[in-house]
């Protein structure tokens, strides 16, 4: 149940390809039993007001370096300032991420976790659960029509999952799959550039087909009035670059939260 990575171009192509040879080459690392079941990524994002969703982020393909930061630390300092759930890139090479900022994230705050990664491979899943993650992202344009299977998969292993598009084909099949978090990046990760018109005009496609589930705007946001062009119209909003790149991530997100 891999997906064919020979279709996916671009950028996206060579991670994800990257990806599948270091999963393959992992040997399975036990992790030590986790204390308590982790909290609700899908309550997290429904509750009252757009969610955000703060990202540990330290490097990116399309950024190069963003911040040497403390994982924990700065997820803390996340948690403070108003962040509803924490993203964590654990892709090592393209991303600098890994999974013991996971663990770190997970036992620093009461916050569910995303594991940010590229998904290619079921073993993934299994491994997020035991990191201690609440949810996984999914994107639709690596796992093409396995997309609905590892979805199930993801329930099995009491994960939810945000499944990732980025134009309206995607998003029609994220539908047929059964996704019930739905995140629209502005970021076309096969050429990395970013338009913020992406997430709306793709987010009122998806409800004129009836999705009645939890949208998350995601990638290029900088500024409160962009968050507040979303209000009303997203149940969340993924926010990495701009955050982890100030020296003090939690008073970047109080400013773009306005609560300074
Ligand atoms: O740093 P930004 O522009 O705020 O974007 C965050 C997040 O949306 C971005 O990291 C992301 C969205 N989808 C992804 C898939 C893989 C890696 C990274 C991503």
């Amino acid at each position: 149940m891999v997906p064919d990575l020979s279709r996916v171009p671009g950028v996206l192509g060579r991670i994800a390809r990257r990806r599948l040879q270091l999963v393959e080459a992992a040997v399975p690392q036990p992790s030590p039993p986790l204390a308590g079941r982790p909290p609700s990524f899908a309550e997290a994002l429904a509750a009252p007001g757009l969610s955000v969703i703060a990202e540990v982020k330290r490097k990116s393909p399309s950024e190069g370096a963003i911040a040497d930061l403390d994982a924990a630390e700065v997820a803390r300092a996340y948690a403070r300032a108003g962040a509803r759930a924490v993203s964590v890139l654990t892709e090592p090479e393209f991303f600098a991420g890994s999974d013991a900022d996971l663990q770190a994230v997970r036992a620093a705050v009461a916050l569910p976790v995303l594991r940010k990664d590229f998904v290619v491979h079921p073993l993934q899943l299994a491994e997020a659960h035991a990191l201690g993650a609440s949810a996984v992202l999914l994107i639709v344009a690596v796992l093409g029509p396995l997309t609905g299977a590892y979805l199930d998969a993801a329930r099995r292993a009491g994960l939810d999952a945000l499944v990732e598009v980025h134009d309206e084909r995607e998003a029609e099949l994220a539908l047929e799959a059964g996704a019930e978090i739905l995140g629209v990046n502005n970021r076309d990760l096969t050429t990395l550039r970013v338009d913020l018109t992406t997430a709306p005009r793709v987010a009122r496609h998806l409800r004129t087909l009836g999705f009645a589930g939890l949208l998350v705007a995601e990638s290029g946001y900088r500024s409160r009035e962009e968050l507040a062009s979303l209000e009303g119209r997203f149940d969340a909003v993924l926010i990495g670059s701009s955050l982890a790149r100030d020296p003090d991530p939690g008073a970047a997100l109080r400013r773009l939260l306005g609560s300074t």
